[in-house]
């Protein structure tokens, strides 16, 4: 089995631009900084490139994932999906999981690291995409606890609630979680325990917030900044993208009500 600590490889600057007003759909206080600098090459270990993908019930990432597949080969593991495939087998854990989906809580970590973990150690691939995990501090200090890896980048999906909920509700893929009271409960627990890990990243240098609202190819432009920057190290090759921009959160505190982001704007 592979194993590492992912690092922080060195980074670059670059000039920067401004971009005022910026409101995150979760009362992020954003303000600009003129800190310009991007990764050269984020992948520094030996173990696979890992990517988390991460955002409120209905904000797109399964779709992103799909056209993020698509484009740069990567390898997509959403653990929801992985969850319910455990129900459908009739597992020993079927039915507790099936209840904390319902119930729109958080299935415990051990059970979800290691379904992750058999797809991951019996892919060939060195590319992961990791959809819907960590949900909470907790699964992220499971999964490097037991991986002993970390994410090399993570996105996050930025949604209003209001559109996530009508997304939900329109979504006709028959899933048990996708009625009005459910999707109330997922969005508490996304607030209450996601928020925290993804401040987390953000504060570590590894989160690239994408505005999730518009169409799903307007969404994708953003996505594919990110990746134009990550095309070294990924080994992609992919033309046009010489001077994207894309936003950064680079630090982040939380005080009693609010988070508070600095964001960069990276040129590239
Ligand atoms: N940009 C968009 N505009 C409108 N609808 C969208 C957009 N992106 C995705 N959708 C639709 O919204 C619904 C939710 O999208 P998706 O399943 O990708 O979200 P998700 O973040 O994976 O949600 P979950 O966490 O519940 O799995 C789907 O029906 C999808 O087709
Ligand atoms: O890491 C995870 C991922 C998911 N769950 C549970 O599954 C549902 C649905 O997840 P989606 O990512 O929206 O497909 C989620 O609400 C949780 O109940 C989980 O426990 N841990
Ligand atoms: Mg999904």
């Amino acid at each position: 089995m592979w194993r590492r600590a992912a690092s922080l490889s060195p980074f670059i600057s670059s000039s920067g631009s401004l971009i005022r007003n910026h409101q995150t759909a979760y009362n992020f206080k954003i303000w600009e900084s003129f800190t310009t600098e991007i990764p050269t090459q984020v992948k520094g270990g030996k173990g696979p490139f890992i990517c988390f993908v991460l955002g409120g019930p209905g904000s797109g990432k399964g779709t992103q994932c799909a056209k993020i597949v698509k484009n740069y080969g990567l390898t997509h593991l959403s653990a929801g999906e992985l969850l319910r495939r455990e129900i459908a087998s009739n597992s020993e854990y079927g039915t507790t999981i099936l209840n904390t989906i319902k119930e729109g809580k958080i299935v415990p970590s051990e059970v979800t690291v290691s379904l992750i973990q058999k797809e991951m150690e019996s892919s060939d691939s060195k590319k992961f995409l990791i959809d819907g995990f960590p949900r909470s501090e907790e699964n992220r200090a499971a999964f490097e606890r037991i991986m002993g890896a970390e994410p090399d980048i993570v996105l996050f999906f930025d949604c209003p609630e209001e559109e996530m909920v009508n997304r939900v509700l329109n979504r006709n893929e028959g899933r048990v979680d996708d009625n009005i009271d459910t999707v109330r409960k997922r969005l508490q627990v996304f607030k209450a325990l996601n928020l925290p890990v993804i401040n987390y990243y953000a504060r570590r240098g590894k989160l690239y917030t994408i505005n999730a609202v518009g169409t799903v190819d307007e969404i994708f432009e953003q996505v594919r900044a990110v990746f134009a920057a990550l095309k070294p190290s990924l080994g992609l090759d992919i033309p046009g993208m010489e001077s994207e921009m894309l936003w950064r959160p680079a630090f982040t505190s939380q005080g009693d009500d609010n988070f508070f982001v600095s964001v960069q704007a990276l040129c590239f």
